[in-house]
């Protein structure tokens, strides 16, 4: 018997998008940024991260190895269901992909998002660009051929994320002396965002996420080679104006402090990053690694889950639970850690908008 995936039809991956070529790189940021104030100057260095790499992003290509590893374990557990790809940014936008779905007759749809914390930019941004999709569709949101979403729970804790993310930070550290230290690294948002990130009488989840994660990995680590590695979390990609506070300290900084206190070495785990994109290979892989060099500090990269078997089935895990809460069944919950297992629905008010409440699909009815 294949899994009951009842109420569902349809899977749709939800993802950043990014350039294919020099000439896509200007109208993705402009994409990106639209009403965001970020300044003419960060915007003409972060063209040139991406000119760096012959204009190409490598998400897009990245999304592609994981629709085609997710489609054959699905078909290899018997699942059979159609997986669509729509991005925030750039082709195939969500609202083209919506379009398409609709007219495939679908009507019920379980969202995997290629973020995998609590915060406006991860989390509620998407929320309301499948609110803007949908919207865009003949009968609206509410129409009778409009399909009904659900976006699946954040798995930033999801044994299948955290295992190849803990196998990675040990291959990463047999390559240095075993005092090594270990930086978590995700990527920066302002403070306010930050502290408004997850439901609103918690505060600051996305930290909060990324933490036990960190603590998890750590003790993953120590289990495999019986040593507790020093750690901290630290950030990358800064953007905004220089005025906005935006969680620190920058991983560069973190080098750094390292280097000074004598450090042997340092593993960098790009916790927050689900694929090798660009954050991770301009700004670690480049930037970091460049500050490590200077520094004299030996540095290794771990490996993100990219596509990985083990994050892959994450998808089909998450859909078989999923469905059957739907149908109003008992599940079972993997999670790691002590934050839990997340909820299904957003509550109301968790991770608002910046600068204008705006709708979004997904969540608790508001
Ligand atoms: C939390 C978070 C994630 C992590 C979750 C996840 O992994 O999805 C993420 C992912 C990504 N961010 C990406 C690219 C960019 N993000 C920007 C700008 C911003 N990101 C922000 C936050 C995040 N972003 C924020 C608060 C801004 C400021 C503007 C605003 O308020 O929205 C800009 C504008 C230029 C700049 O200012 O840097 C670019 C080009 C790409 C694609 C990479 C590729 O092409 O390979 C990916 C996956
Ligand atoms: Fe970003």
């Amino acid at each position: 018997m294949p899994p009951d995936i009842a109420p569902y039809d349809a899977l749709l991956l939800v993802s950043f998008g990014g350039p294919e070529g020099p000439d896509d790189v200007v109208p993705f940021l402009e994409n990106v940024t639209r009403g965001r104030g970020i300044p003419r100057e960060r915007l003409e260095e972060v063209g040139q991260h991406y000119y760096l790499f012959g204009g190409r992003s490598p998400i897009n290509d990245q999304n592609r190895a994981f629709l085609d590893a997710l489609r054959v374990d699905l078909d290899e557990h018997g699942i059979d269901l159609p997986v669509y790809w729509g991005n925030r940014n750039w082709d195939p936008y969500l609202r083209d992909t919506l379009a398409q779905m609709a007219a495939d007759g679908v009507r019920r749809v379980a969202c995997f998002v290629t973020s995998a914390y609590s915060s406006w930019s991860s989390c509620r941004q998407y929320r309301e660009n499948l609110f803007d999709a949908v919207d865009a569709l003949p009968g609206g949101v509410d129409g009778p051929d409009t399909p009904r979403l659900d976006k699946l729970r954040h798995y930033f804790n999801h044994p299948g994320f955290v295992t190849p993310v803990v196998d990675a930070t040990v291959a990463a550290l047999a390559e240095l002396p075993d005092d090594a230290r270990i930086a978590f690294v995700t990527h920066s948002i302002p403070t306010a965002m930050s502290e408004g990130s997850g439901p609103p009488e918690a505060d600051g989840t996305y930290v909060t996420q990324h933490l036990d994660v960190a603590q998890v990995v750590v003790d993953a680590v120590a289990e495999q080679t019986g040593r507790r590695h020093e750690h901290a979390l630290v950030y990358c990609s800064r953007s905004g104006s220089p005025q906005t506070p935006w969680l620190e300290p920058d991983v560069n900084d973190h080098l750094e402090a390292l280097a000074a206190e004598g450090a042997s070495g340092v593993v960098v785990v790009p916790v927050g990053f689900v694929s090798d994109h660009m954050e991770v290979i301009y700004d670690l892989d480049t930037e970091a690694k460049e500050t490590a060099e200077r520094l004299g500090l030996p540095f290794r990269r771990a490996a993100t889950p990219g596509d990985d078997p083990r994050f892959v089935a994450v998808v089909r895990d998450l859909l078989l639970e999923r469905a059957a809460v739907e149908r109003g069944e008992e599940v079972a919950r993997a999670a790691e850690g002590s934050f839990g297992a997340c909820w299904d629905r957003c509550p109301v008010g968790c991770c608002p908008n910046p600068r204008a409440a705006r709708p979004a699909l997904t969540g608790v009815p508001e």
